[in-house]
Order: C-alpha cells, then structure tokens, then sequence
C-alpha cells in the first residue's frame, strides 16, 4: 500500500492541493512535509488522529518529533540519497505527550519545484495488537476447523448410519473431545425428553448427567464416558441415572465406547438404555423373594412344630373309650368346637389332654390352619417372648436370624398353651395382653401384628389353687378356663382299657411290623387293677412292650417294678402333700438310676414313667434333683 501510492504520487506533477486529496485516500496516517521549511504541508486523518492534532497541515514536523531531530536529519539524509527510506528510530510524540513507537517509511516527491518528504506513519502498537489479533483469529478458526471436522465426521458418521440408529432401541449419542453432543439417535431424544436440537453442540452432560441418583452434584470430571476416551477405554457403568428434560431420573445402563478419526481419537460414542422399569421389577421381584422366604421359613419352622406334635402324639387324634368320662369329654369337645371360646382343659399327666385339644381345634372351622402347641414347662423364662412373639435379627445377643414366633404361626388356627400353670408370673400378664388385644410385636421391632388366634389351654396342676398360692394371675385364670373340659384319670375310667389295649395294640404292631398277641381276659382284668399314675401314656407304653415281649402268641404285660403296686395296695394309704412330693423326688431319682441318666427315648426315664420328656425334665428342674443325687448310689 506504501510503495503503491508513493509510486502514485511520485510519478505525477500535482498541485498540492491534488497531494492532500490524494493523501486523504491513504489507509496509514501520512504526512506530506516540506523538505526546506520542515513544515507539515498536507496530513490525513489517520495522521492527525494519531498525533491527537486536528491542524497539522501549517505545524512544524519538528513538533511531533520531540528530541528526535537530529534522528529526522539522517533519516531525510537518507530519503534524499535514496529517493526512499525506512526506520523504525525515530520515536514520534503525540499531543497529550504520549510517545508513540513507529515505523516511518518516506519517499522524496519533487513537484512543482519543490521537495516534499511524504512520510507514512504505521505505529507499532497497533500493529503488534492487530498482529497478535490476526494470530488469535488464526487460532480460533483452526480450532474451528478441527471443531467442524470433528462434527463432520460425526454427522458422516450418523448419516452413514442413521437408519440404524433409529432403529435401535438404544440410545445412542456422541460427543466430541470437548463433550459437545455431536449426535443423538431418535430413542435417545424420546428416552430424555430432548429433542436433537436442544442437545446438539451443547455440553450434554450438564443437560442429562449433572446430579447422582442421591442428589449430590455429578462433576464431569468424575464421569465415566469422559474417562472412557480421556484413557481410551470402554466404560460400561449399570447403575447411574440419566436426568429426563422433565427433572425426573431414569435408572440407566450405558456404554462409553471411544471412537476414532483416522487414528486420531475423535470423541466417543454412548450407547445407554432406560432401566428404570427393569430395575422396578427386580426390586418388586426381590420383595416377593424376601416374602418367599419369609413363608419359606415359616412354613419350615410350622412344619417343625407339626413334626413336633406328630412325634408326640404318635397316634392320630381320635379319642379311644366308651366310658361315660370320655363319652362326656367329646360331648364337651363337639359343644365348644363350633365356637370361638378359649377352652381350659385340665386333668394328670397323660389323660389326655393333648387329644382333647387336637380333636376341638380339628372340629372347629380352624381346621385348615395348624393347631401350635407351646410347652410352657420345656421352655426357659428368658427365652419365653422369643418363643411365644418371635423376634428380629439382633433382637438380643444371639439372635442371629428373624424367627417366627408361635403365635404367628398359629394365625388362623389355634394356640394351645400346654402347662399354662407354667407361665412365669412376670409374663402372665404381657400374654394376657397380647391373647386379649389380638396384637402383638416380635422382639426387637416396633411394628405392631395383629393375630387371629384361638387359645386352648391345658394344667396338670389346679389352676384356681395356683391363683390363690399367687403363681398365676387370677384375670389371665379366667381369661381361659371360658370353658372347662376335665380328662379323667384312667383308673376312674377303666371301662375304657379293653378299647385302648385293643387300639394301642393294633396301632403298635403295625409300627413295629409285628404279628398282633391275642389279648386275654387275665391281661385285661390285671391290667384294670392297675392305678396308672401315668394314665393312658402309660398304658399305651406297657401294651407296645407287650407287643414286642409276645412274639405274636398271648400279650405279655411286664409293668415296670416301679409301677407293680395295684390299686388296691394304694388305697388304704393316706399321704400327706409333703410325703407325696417325697415320694415322686425319691420315684423320679430311682427311674433316672435306673436308665443311668437318660431322660428321653424308649429307655428313657420319661418313657419308664409314663411322662413327657419335656415334663420330667421341669420336674427335675423344678425340684432342684442334681446330677450327684443320680450318680450317688449308681
Ligand atoms: N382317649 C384316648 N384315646 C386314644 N389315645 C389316647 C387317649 N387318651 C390319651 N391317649 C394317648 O395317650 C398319650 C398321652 O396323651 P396326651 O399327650 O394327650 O396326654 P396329656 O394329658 O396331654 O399328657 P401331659 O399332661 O403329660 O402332657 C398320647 O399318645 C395320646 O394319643
């Protein structure tokens, strides 16, 4: 542009008012100065804007050159041996006093018999600013370039395969190195709530990804996609949350894939599916395993406690005997079973007050439901609520599972408290509260159950003689005895031992695969003179000896030495309460001799005495019968 017009101006005789306009036309602040006088005869506006004065056609150059006047001789030295000459010495100085660094180019210009210097000015500064501006330009358009081509090659990319992106179920979007959205497939946009446009070029993860599933914030910097082509590596995360536009989550399950430009990584590709239902179905079927196993279990412990009964029992439930008692007992049983009162059955060790029980809950529309029997005698006071309630995991030192409690068990059916007598005092009460409120809570949880039982009770010992002696709470007496059934001692009933024989017999044979003994009239008349402190249960032990001792031929009874006294030989005495319970400790003590110890089983003490297991065990306990008092005299 310098050499341009210079070449212009030099080549032409013009009038000095032609060389102003000409000037004026110049895009560098130009001066047009008289060689002789040193007088700025022209300038253009550029040039007054720069030197800050709007006269300068008529000032001295010497002016704006500030102590720089030798410097302007040599340069003009120069101009006028050259015709032309450059220098970037000469420092100009504008009005306001500012310096200003420049560049002065200069031609010589004969016209009209004078000698002008004409001087273009380019300042410095605004030439580096404008180069540093060129270079930044430079910069930002590279950086678009790589931008765009990145973009390009996604959109390629997405046109190449847009059929099958929005085909797929999937969505699927990319991004570029720097996070922008570069596409997104058609279930992408329907899965988000976003349409192309909103996402397109916008930092995605800002829109869909800013918040973990628990609220806290998601930096980008922590995500996985930009890990993935940050490391360049796949990343397959399945349990995050994508944001719909709409600010709910959706559960997702994504693939970070990082994908390249010819070798140059470009971005990556996330390929991500709403889970959200999924997930709802396995938490839904988790719940539905969880009350699986919460039936599993207590199914798995109703069973055990039916395994219980079963054992027990042995027989089935039918109540054997023709005699007025037991014709009176199922008369009793057929009355009350169609109701729903709580029943008291009470009568001595092995009458049969279990059977009694039985028959009532089977002939009650309770039938279809389990009866439950709870031992009050086998079980230790501490453990009682546990038993009776059930209790949570970690309820207690030791409670290592949630268990089902009895009570919960027998919902729908019937709760049959065996030796009711044998509640302790202190929890009479919390029993009576829960039988009568019908809700109840396990141990060591607050939620309160309600429970649809029907209670049986059963005592060998006087219940109204325990109310007075102040072991049993007179409210939870009358809670149960609503309706009172008394088993009868077999030696009051012995019109019913021909039956029972009969009926142990066969049921004895078939167990054992045994040939069925014929019962004779002696066998029946000695076994009726009998006093059968162990009543039926003991009975039906002596016949299932007999069974095993006749070998098919006639029964053979063998009562057991401790049970040889008649009837007869006990009537005539009279014993007062303290001598009988003498005699059943030295009687308990002698048969524990006799089987070295040994409670339970077909040898054992309780079976020689025509007990429960579980009763022998709390009359021992209960009548402080130590290990020594056995091992003494063995
Ligand atoms: N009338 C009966 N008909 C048939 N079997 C009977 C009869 N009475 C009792 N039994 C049988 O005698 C055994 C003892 O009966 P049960 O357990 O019901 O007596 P219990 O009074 O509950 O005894 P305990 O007080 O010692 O618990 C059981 O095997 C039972 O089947």
């Amino acid at each position: 542009m310098i050499v341009e017009s210079c070449c212009i101006l030099c080549g032409m005789d013009l009038s000095l008012e032609a060389l102003s306009k000409t000037i004026e036309l110049t895009a560098l602040p130009t001066l047009l100065v008289d060689t002789d006088s040193g007088v700025i005869d022209a300038a253009n506006g550029h040039a007054s804007r720069l030197l800050e004065e709007d006269d300068l056609p008529g000032s001295a150059f010497a002016d704006v050159l500030g102590s720089e006047l030798a410097k302007l001789i040599v340069f003009t030295e120069a101009v006028d041996h050259y015709g032309e000459s450059w220098t970037r010495d000469i420092t100009l100085t504008a009005r306001s006093g500012t310096a200003i660094q420049a560049e002065l180019h200069s031609k010589l210009i004969r016209s009209r018999n004078r000698r002008h210097l004409l001087i273009q000015i380019i300042d410095l500064a605004g030439f580096h600013a404008r180069t540093q501006q060129v270079t930044t330009t430079d910069l930002h358009n590279k950086g678009l370039m790589e931008w765009n081509r990145a973009r390009d090659f996604f959109r390629e990319m997405e046109s190449e395969n847009q059929l099958i992106l929005d085909a797929a179920g999937e969505g699927i979007y990319g991004i570029n190195l720097e996070g922008k959205t570069t596409f997104v497939n058609r279930a992408a946009q329907s899965i988000l709530g976003w349409t192309a446009e909103d996402l397109l070029g916008q930092d995605i993860h800002a829109m869909i990804h800013h918040h973990h599933p628990d609220g806290t914030v998601y930096p980008s910097r922590e995500c996985p996609i930009y890990h993935s082509f940050r490391n360049e590596k796949v990343a397959r995360i399945e349990d995050e949350v994508f944001w719909h536009k709409d600010g709910r989550p959706i559960e997702v399950e994504y693939t970070s894939t990082p994908i390249y430009d010819q070798q140059v990584l470009a971005g990556a590709v996330v390929v991500f599916r709403d889970v959200t239902d999924r997930r709802e179905n396995e938490r839904k079927l988790h719940q539905a395993m969880e009350q699986i196993e919460a039936l599993r279990e207590r199914l798995e412990q109703e069973n055990e406690y039916l395994q219980e009964e079963i054992q027990q029992v042995r027989s089935h439930y039918d109540l054997v005997g023709g005699s007025p008692a037991i014709q009176r007992t199922l008369a009793q049983i057929n009355l009350v079973a169609a109701t729903e009162s709580n029943v008291l059955i009470t009568g001595e060790g092995g009458t049969g007050k279990a059977l009694v029980a039985s028959a009532t809950h089977k002939a009650s529309s309770r039938a279809k439901r389990p009866i439950i029997r709870v031992n009050c005698a086998g079980i230790s006071p501490a453990s009682f609520e546990s038993e009776l309630f059930g209790h949570v995991r970690g309820a207690f030192a030791g409670a290592l599972h949630d268990r089902t409690g009895k009570i919960e068990i027998a919902n729908g059916g019937t709760l049959f408290l065996d030796e009711v007598s044998e509640i302790p005092l202190d929890l009479q009460g919390t029993i009576l509260k829960v039988l009568r409120d019908k809700t109840f809570e396990r141990l060591g949880e607050s939620r309160t159950n309600k429970i649809n039982v029907r209670v049986i009770a059963a005592s060998t010992k006087d219940l109204e003689l325990c109310v007075k002696q102040g072991s049993f709470r007179e409210d939870l007496y009358f809670f149960l005895n609503v309706f009172p059934i008394e088993c009868r001692p077999l030696r009051e009933r012995v019109a019913d031992i021909p039956e029972l024989t009969q009926y142990f017999l066969k049921l004895a044979c078939e167990r054992l695969n045994l040939p069925k003994p014929t019962v004779t009239k002696a066998n029946i008349r000695e076994l009726q003179a009998y006093h059968w402190p162990g009543n039926v249960r003991e009975l039906q032990n002596v016949i299932e000896r007999g069974a095993i001792l006749s070998r098919g031929d006639k029964l053979v009874l063998e009562f057991h030495k401790l049970g040889r006294k008649r009837l007869s030989e006990l009537d005539t005495e009279v014993m007062t309460e303290e001598q009988m319970r003498d005699l059943q400790i030295k009687n308990i003590i002698a048969c524990l001799k006799m089987t070295n110890g040994k409670v339970s089983g077909d040898d054992g003490a309780a079976n020689l005495l025509g007990i429960r297991p579980t009763t022998l065990y709390s009359r021992i306990k209960k009548f402080g019968i130590a290990d020594e008092q056995i091992e003494g005299n063995s």
